[in-house]
């Protein structure tokens, strides 16, 4: 190996070593090991023996080129951060030192995970860009716990190119035997993980042996050193460029009505002019017209790539499809199993509706109690009944539409996927689809002749629902009940979902456990929409207490259909009515979970109409609302 001197190059000139560096391949590498195994030795070592480029000098360089007019260091400089910037706004709190250096034939980012209790977080979170992981062995201690927790979770993540550093060989003796027996002992284990293959490298951080020089101390391992190794391992886009053709479209590039191109980065494969493509989900298929790339028109471009391209048909493709190869495509399903890892200090709650992000795509999704946890260290399935942080779990993931999709063993783009807090916009976990259920598939929306458009018009309405959210006793009933009569009385179809009522029937099994609460307003959700389907003005009075349901059903309903009405009444004053006489019960301690004294109530931060009760009658509130609804659909008035 040559060692790489940037200061002579940029010093003499800079555009040649702009260019030289611009076209080499980046590898993302993670190590894994403790401080005590010799890991900042050995990337100490990595980095000093290659005279590596720190964030610092980067930074200087890119300023002295901005200087003298020069063009090019932007692009590696968002290399560098942009894992870091990623996660920074998904609001994940990581631990996990990134840092660049290069050589004459790659560059290289080497993610540096701490191994304390966040180690699941922050590993798996440093690991998700990899491509390989180097996983560090002290040689007088052998495989330990943590050689298998970090083996097995580079593997869950995706890393296909494990690398074992037998380090301290120098405390050894440089002992042939003793690597070989670890190496045996590896390969046993990672068999039983799925890891096939790997590389077994005997060095010593602190001699240098094997690191980037080759030890005359052990003649008798003939392979590279760990950095020659580095300079020639496959990175991730090698290999998916192998896989058939994947185009998930990040946006529609129409400037003028003569040219509409899909615009997105190649996922996997490759695809020439000419070539026959599907359009997924749709299932249409056509050719493709023309592929332009950062440098103009091409005939072909590869995983990897950013590039639009036009097709030869008019056919509908919008953000979140795939244009994939004709003849293989990915699939579609709204319901997996997948294995999820918890990154959130809030467990996962059941039945709550959280983002889930696929690539270009975003769903509202569900996951269930999951069918087992994964302890890291044993690899033991235990049973659990939610997620917590730095748990992995496998679970059943319910998502509102169907969205594209390949299990992660087939392809990382579209098989993993994060999920988000709908309310804080946090990461709270990744997700790895395993598997598609059978039942998705089988189930198929049934296309309906007499649509809802037809049914709003025979009725001569537009559908509404009526979201009516407050503390018990703050007036949602009496307050609802009145607007019914008033639509009713100027022969609008309504109907009007109540909480007590509801709670004694179709949902008579859910108690006032959030669980319970969040199931309780996901079903009215999903009746409210059936009934705005079939053209009615729906009017709904549950506490709903959570912000992120409410708005789920809002979600699920088209734009401007769902209006929030919160029932604003203080607990003081919602407790001196205390119509039934529960908030009496609630303080004496015989009403568990109270809404507004055990349990929480989220008020709406912008709801389309709010009702102070302290200030207005029922009946003004009433016609305040009716006028709302009616004004806002004109048509038939
Ligand atoms: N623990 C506890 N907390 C809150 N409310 C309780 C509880 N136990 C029984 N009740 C009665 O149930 C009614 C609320 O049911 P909801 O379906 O509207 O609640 S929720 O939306 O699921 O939170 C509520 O009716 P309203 O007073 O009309 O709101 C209460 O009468
Ligand atoms: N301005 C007001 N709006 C609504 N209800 C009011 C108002 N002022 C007093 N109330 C009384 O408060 C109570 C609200 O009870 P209810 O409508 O059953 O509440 P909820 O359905 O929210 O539990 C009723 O007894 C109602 O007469």
């Amino acid at each position: 190996m040559t060692a790489y001197r940037p200061d002579a190059l940029v010093a003499e000139d800079i555009d040649a070593y702009l260019a030289g560096h611009a076209a080499k391949t980046m590898l993302r590498f993670i190590t894994c090991g403790s401080v005590d195994d010799g890991k900042s030795t050995l990337i100490g070592r990595l980095l000093y023996d290659s005279r590596a480029i720190f964030e610092d000098q980067l930074a200087a360089l890119e300023a002295d080129s901005a200087r003298v007019g020069t063009q090019g260091t932007n692009i590696d400089f968002a290399l560098l951060v942009d894992g870091l910037t990623a996660e920074r706004e998904q609001g994940i709190t990581i631990d996990v030192a990134y840092r660049f250096f290069a050589t004459e034939r790659r560059k290289f980012i080497v993610a540096d995970t701490p191994g304390h209790e966040q180690y699941t977080r922050n590993m798996v979170t440093g690991a998700s860009t990899a491509d390989c992981a180097v996983i560090l062995i002290d040689a007088r201690k052998g495989v330990l716990t943590q050689t298998r927790r970090h083996s097995y979770l580079a593997n869950l993540v995706g890393i296909r190119e494990i690398v074992l550093a037998v380090n301290k060989m120098d405390l050894v003796g440089y002992d042939q035997s003793v690597f070989d027996s670890i190496v045996e002992e590896y390969r046993a284990f990672a068999a039983s993980i799925g890891i096939d293959r790997f590389t077994a490298i005997p060095l010593s951080g602190l001699t240098g042996a094997n690191v980037t020089e080759r030890a005359d101390a052990m003649p008798w391992y003939a392979g590279p050193t760990l950095l020659q190794h580095l300079e020639v391992v496959p990175v991730d886009t090698d290999r998916a460029a192998t896989r058939p053709f994947r185009l998930p479209v990040q946006w529609v590039n129409r400037p003028d009505l003569d040219f509409r191109g899909f615009a997105g980065m190649i996922a996997a494969g490759s695809v020439s002019v000419g070539e026959r493509v599907r359009i997924v989900p749709s299932g249409r298929t056509t050719q493709v017209a023309r592929i332009i790339g950062a440098d103009g028109e091409r005939t072909r471009a590869v995983a990897g790539e950013a590039v639009t391209v036009t097709l030869a048909d008019e056919v509908d493709c919008s953000r979140g499809d795939v244009i994939a190869a004709a003849d293989s495509p990915p699939a579609i399903a709204d319901q997996f199993v997948a294995t999820i890892v918890w990154l959130a200090d809030q467990p996962m709650v059941q039945g709550r509706g959280y983002w889930l992000k696929l690539g270009t795509q975003m769903v509202n999704a569900t996951v269930q109690p999951p069918r087992y946890v994964i302890d890291v260290n044993t690899q033991a399935e235990l049973s659990a009944t939610t997620l917590e942080l730095n748990d992995i779990g496998v679970a059943e993931v319910y998502c509102d539409r169907q969205i594209v999709f390949e299990p992660y063993a087939d392809g990382v783009d579209l098989g993993g996927f994060i999920l988000i807090d709908r309310a804080t916009n946090a990461t709270v976990a990744a997700g790895m689809i395993d598997q598609a259920l059978r039942r998705s598939g089988d189930v198929h929306w049934q296309s309906i002749d007499v649509t809802r458009e037809a049914h709003a018009s025979q009725k001569g309405q537009s559908p509404r629902v009526l979201w009516f959210t407050g503390l018990s006793g703050s007036g949602k009933s009496t307050i609802a009940n009145l607007v019914e009569r008033k639509l009713h009385a100027l022969g609008r179809h309504s109907f009007l979902l109540d909480g007590d009522n509801i709670r004694h029937g179709l949902n008579r099994d859910l108690d006032f456990s959030e669980a319970g609460r969040i199931e309780n307003v996901r079903r009215v959700g999903e009746v409210a929409r059936l009934m705005a389907d079939a053209g009615l003005i729906v009017l709904t009075a549950f506490i709903s207490p959570f912000r992120a349901e409410r708005d789920m059903v809002r979600g699920m309903l088209p734009v401007g259909e769902f209006v929030e009405i919160f029932v604003d009444t203080p607990l003081a004053v919602a407790e001196a009515r205390d119509v039934k006489g529960l908030y009496a019960k609630a303080r004496a301690g015989q009403i568990a979970d109270f809404t507004g004294i055990s349990s929480p109530y989220e008020a709406p931060a912008r709801p389309d109409i709010r009702i102070d009760t302290t200030r207005e009658t029922p009946e003004t509130a009433a016609e305040r609302i009716v006028e709302h609804v009616i004004g806002i659909w004109s048509p038939d008035l």
